[in-house]
């Protein structure tokens, strides 16, 4: 399944991509651990020195990803292997442990605080689920319009600035004074994207924004995304860990396993030239109307836990075509063809 595309370079320090764009966002090197806390009386085990401080969870690990002015970058993987993180990262929620993230080529730690809060505020997150991240005391009105009267970016009358929003996002403003359990599902979000808006960001990143809505609803809103891309000039990372969503909004697609980016390439192509042998297995999973066959190959095993990762390829005791190589040696990402960068000891071999 590896095809025999011949590894042309190393690229961990050409993130930018192709275009030659300078990206939105960077992030470089970037890694993340979170301490796992012990409880009471593991935390007296270790200061009488019976038990040895426990280990953290390496949440992300070196990764570098750049997403250029406009685009829409799908970030995909299974549960747990630090997608989210990633996002909060992006996002401004999470510093990083290690690394450091750009906006418009700049260090954001290097940023004039107040040039820092302008960069973060760029950047705006829609949450999974949109009951648990909206405030269910306070009025549709007042959580679209806290943060820009925070931010003094109210212009005129408040009323209609909030109608603006509703509008926006594809909501009755006569809704405005309704609290969030009054709203259904699909409604709730769109209330997360007007809220997100109405700071007028120029990135918005998607946690899995549709997975817990119905699969038409999903469809509304993925098509409220797409439009507002076009209308506003928005850049996105959308994450997900279904492919199936993800083809159908993203112009590239990086794919994560266990804290690395282990595939990255514009959305055609990993869906016809997947080169990672976890992304195929991931593809295999994806039902499609046109498949001939009944069932679909799911990937063997479990994926392992972030406290102790496999060594070298995190892939390999899933993998089938491991070699002994990649239980010992981290494979780099590398470009394999144009655009498309892969991390897989399989394309050194081929090559
Ligand atoms: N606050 C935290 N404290 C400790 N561990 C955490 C914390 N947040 C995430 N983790 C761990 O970090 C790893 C990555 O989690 P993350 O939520 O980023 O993955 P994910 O791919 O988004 O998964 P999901 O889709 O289930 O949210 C997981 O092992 C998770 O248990």
């Amino acid at each position: 399944m590896i095809p025999s595309t011949p590894v042309a370079a190393d690229i961990q320090s050409s993130s930018a991509g192709s275009s030659g764009m300078a990206p939105l966002i960077e992030l470089n090197e970037i890694s993340h651990s979170f301490g796992t806390r012990p409880d009471l009386a593991a935390r007296l085990a270790i200061s009488f020195k019976l038990a040895k401080p426990t280990a953290s969870v390496q949440a992300i690990d070196g990764v570098s990803l750049a997403v250029r002015r406009g685009e829409v970058l799908g970030l995909v993987g299974e549960s747990g292997c630090g997608k989210s993180t990633l996002g909060r990262i992006v996002a401004g929620i999470v510093a990083p442990s290690k690394g450091s993230v750009s906006w418009r080529g700049k260090d954001l730690k290097a940023l004039p605080p107040l040039e820092r809060r302008e960069a973060k505020l760029r950047v705006q997150m829609i949450f999974q689920n949109p009951y648990a991240s909206l405030n269910p005391r306070r009025k549709a009105a007042d959580i679209v319009s806290e943060a820009p009267r925070v931010h003094g970016l109210v212009e005129g009358d408040l009323g209609t600035f909030v109608d603006q929003q509703f509008r926006r996002a594809g909501l009755d403003p006569a809704l405005k004074h309704r609290f969030p359990h009054q709203f259904s599902g699909g409604q709730r979000q769109r209330i997360g994207i007007a809220r997100a808006l109405a700071v007028q960001p120029e990135f918005l990143v998607c946690d899995e924004a549709v997975a817990a809505l119905d699969v038409s609803i999903q469809a509304q809103i993925l098509n409220l995304f797409m439009d507002l891309r076009e209308r506003l000039n928005l850049t996105y990372l959308f994450i997900s860990h279904d492919l199936g969503v993800v083809e159908h909004i993203s112009d590239r697609v990086a794919i994560m396993y266990l804290g690395r980016i282990v595939e990255e390439a514009p959305a055609e192509e990993i869906f016809a030239r997947a080169n990672h042998p976890y992304t195929q297995a991931l593809l295999a999973e994806v039902p499609r109307i046109e498949t001939t066959k009944r069932g679909f190959a799911a990937i063997k095993g479990e994926l392992p836990s972030p406290l102790s990762p496999p060594s070298g390829c995190h892939f390999h005791p899933r993998c089938p075509h491991a070699m002994p190589r990649c239980r010992t040696e981290a494979p780099r990402l590398k470009v394999v063809a144009a655009g498309h960068k892969s991390a897989c000891h399989l394309n050194d071999a081929a090559a």
